[in-house]
């Protein structure tokens, strides 16, 4: 039986790749649930260490830097949740904890690292490199050999072309397109993507 931690939007998603997958699941866990149940699931808003001493678990919250938090405060054994239609090379290597949607297309010798989410119909060409907790939102392309630092998000149909260095913690906005290297923690949007702030992370 497996956990999801969270109890929102992406959490529902993930629930739903584990149905598809025919997972057993346990229940959501969310310390600020305002429901009892989530899609037909029970709630828990107490601890884990209460529920059992090594349950399966991912985490199904959006945020990057929650994610990590959340990560690195529970012991159990995670699990990734991979649709079905998601197009994974065999050549490629997913992390455990990370989620990819439906449509994703992840191609030859490819690195994505735990407790990412790899988004409704992006694509992730070969030889591409991503850190641990990095969102690739719906409809983003990575042409190949693109490396991504821990903590990144990348915005909703943004683009980004071949051999791109992307810094850690770093926002890429919605609809940009990136066609040069971005530092840590920039926060850059537009076309060609310009920075316009950097992201304050405390990464502990
Ligand atoms: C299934 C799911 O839902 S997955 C979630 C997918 N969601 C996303 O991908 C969201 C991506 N986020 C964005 O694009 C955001 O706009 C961000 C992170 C880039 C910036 O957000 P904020 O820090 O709140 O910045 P804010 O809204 O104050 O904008 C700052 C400036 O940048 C501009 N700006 C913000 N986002 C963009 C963008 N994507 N493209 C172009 N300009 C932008 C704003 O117009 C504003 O300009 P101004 O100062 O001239 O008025």
């Amino acid at each position: 039986m497996i956990y999801i931690y969270g109890a929102g939007g992406h959490a529902k998603v993930v629930a739903e790749i584990l149905e598809l997958r025919g997972l057993a699941i346990a229940g959501f866990i969310d310390v600020n649930s305002k429901t009892d149940t989530l899609l037909g699931y029970p709630v828990y808003d107490e601890s884990l260490s209460l529920i059992g001493s090594s349950p399966q678990l991912i985490i199904g919250v959006g945020s990057n830097i929650i994610r990590k938090r959340i990560s690195e405060s529970l012991t159990g054994t995670f699990i990734s949740a991979i649709h079905p239609s998601a197009n994974i090379s065999t050549r490629s290597q997913i992390e455990t904890g990370t989620a990819v949607m439906p449509g994703a297309s992840i191609n030859s010798d490819v690195i994505v690292g735990r407790h990412c989410i790899i988004n409704t119909n992006c694509s992730i060409d070969h030889d591409c490199v991503l850190g641990a907790y990095v969102h690739v939102s719906p409809g983003v392309a990575l042409a190949g050999n693109v490396t991504v630092g821990n903590g990144v998000h990348i915005g909703i149909g943004s683009s980004i072309i071949q051999g791109i260095k992307i810094g850690k913690w770093a926002t890429i906005g919605a609809g940009a397109v990136i066609i040069k290297d971005v530092p840590d923690y920039a926060v850059v949007v537009g076309n060609p993507g310009k920075i316009i702030k950097y992201n304050k992370i405390d990464e502990q």
